[in-house]
């Protein structure tokens, strides 16, 4: 095992195997250390151990003490909330489409789970926002945001709160590379990607999720199941369907009301990832897969609005890695005399070969009445 000197905290196993995913309960960190001290501290290396556990053994755990006032986060929920609230063709005329650089609005059921042979329509609606990038030419998903100018005050608390949340996101790479008995600043110097607050390529989706009703105002029998955490047929209509996300770390900011996040453990037994007031819900993405060489694996995860007077919001952070950032296999995590279990990818390309196979914005013949 090579570790980086005076950061190996312990040392890492190389063999995420001896980890079986048995959770029953998603790990809470407390990340009050990183996002405060500037020097690496005991407190800041206590985090990062436990981030290395909650990464390694579950890929979810709760963020807490992230330092980002209640009024950003409750704040943002409570804009989306009434931003949904207005007519559709209000909202539609920020919609989405490949002319907008997938920036904007996408009306119900427009976002679908790909599964072998087909797809199932998610059941809500998004808004989705990214890092601004001028040159159009690039890639076909940069560009400039629609934000949700209608409702101005709802404009400015989603920048407040992706800025609250990119300074979030780096404290907490910093913790998982201490974790993994990295420097802090792996992930931001030139070999760990160049990934900072300010080059990351994040994404952020305000989502409304309404009732998930089937029939009168019922759960089918198959949705019932899955509220209460069963295994379902892969047609059967959810709020989000199962999937894993693609970058480094999302943080999720979800509405108090609903537990309604679930993630699957290694026994395929889906764990609800009810709300704790304060927290962000946080999860890997593939990226940190590649990085760490199979050690930290995304977990699965899906969303199920059982409530059937009530719809949820969720504000989900992705931060991601640059766009041009190469992700490979960090060689102090590959086993000496073995090659590494992956090759390198262009953060972007996987971005962009993702979205672009995310929509069917054709509308859907049921759901689409209301333009
Ligand atoms: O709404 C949530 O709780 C999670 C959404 C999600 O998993 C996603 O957008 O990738
Ligand atoms: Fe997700």
């Amino acid at each position: 095992m090579q570790t980086c000197g005076r950061h190996s905290i312990y040392r890492v196993p190389l063999y995420r195997g001896f980890f079986v995913r048995t959770f029953k309960t998603l790990p809470v960190v407390d990340i009050a250390a990183l996002v405060k001290d500037d020097k690496e501290s005991a407190a800041q290396l206590r985090a990062a151990k436990d981030l290395h556990a909650a990464c390694r053994d579950v890929g979810f755990f709760y963020a807490v003490s992230h330092g980002v006032p209640a009024s950003i986060t409750d704040g943002v929920l409570l804009e989306a909330r009434q931003w949904f609230n207005l007519p559709a063709h209000v909202k539609q005329e920020i919609s989405l489409g490949p002319e907008t650089c997938y920036r904007g609005y996408q009306q119900l059921g427009s976002n679908v789970t790909r599964f072998d042979g087909g797809f199932q329509r998610d059941h809500h609606e998004a808004i989705d926002l990214y890092k601004e990038e001028s040159d159009r030419d690039a890639s076909p998903l940069h560009g400039r945001n629609q934000w949700p100018v209608q409702r101005p005050s709802f404009d400015t608390s989603l920048q407040q709160y992706a800025d609250a949340c990119l300074g979030v996101g780096q404290a907490i790479m910093r913790g998982i590379a201490l974790g993994l008995g990295l420097p802090g600043d792996y992930f931001e110097s030139p070999e760990g990607g160049g990934t900072t607050a300010e080059s990351s390529y994040w994404v952020m989706r305000a989502i409304h999720y309404p009732p998930l009703s089937q029939g009168e105002g019922q759960l089918g029998q198959a949705a019932s199941q899955a509220v209460a955490g069963a295994e379902v047929e892969r047609h059967v209509q959810l709020s989000c369907g199962e999937h894993t996300d693609y970058g480094l770390l999302t943080l999720v900011n979800q509405e108090p009301h609903i537990p309604a996040l679930q993630v699957k453990n290694a026994a395929g037994e889906w764990i609800t990832a009810a709300p704790i007031p304060g927290s962000f819900v946080c999860n890997i993405g593939d990226m940190l897969k590649v990085y760490t060489n199979g050690l930290y694996e995304p977990t699965a995860h899906r969303v199920i609005n059982a409530d059937p007077s009530r719809s949820r919001v969720s504000i989900p952070f992705f931060y991601e890695p640059a766009f041009e950032a190469q992700v490979a296999p960090i060689p102090a995590l590959v086993p000496a005399g073995s090659a590494p279990n992956f090759g390198s990818v262009r953060y972007g390309t996987h971005l962009e070969n993702k979205v672009l196979n995310n929509f069917e914005l054709e509308p859907q013949a049921s759901s689409v009445g209301e333009a």
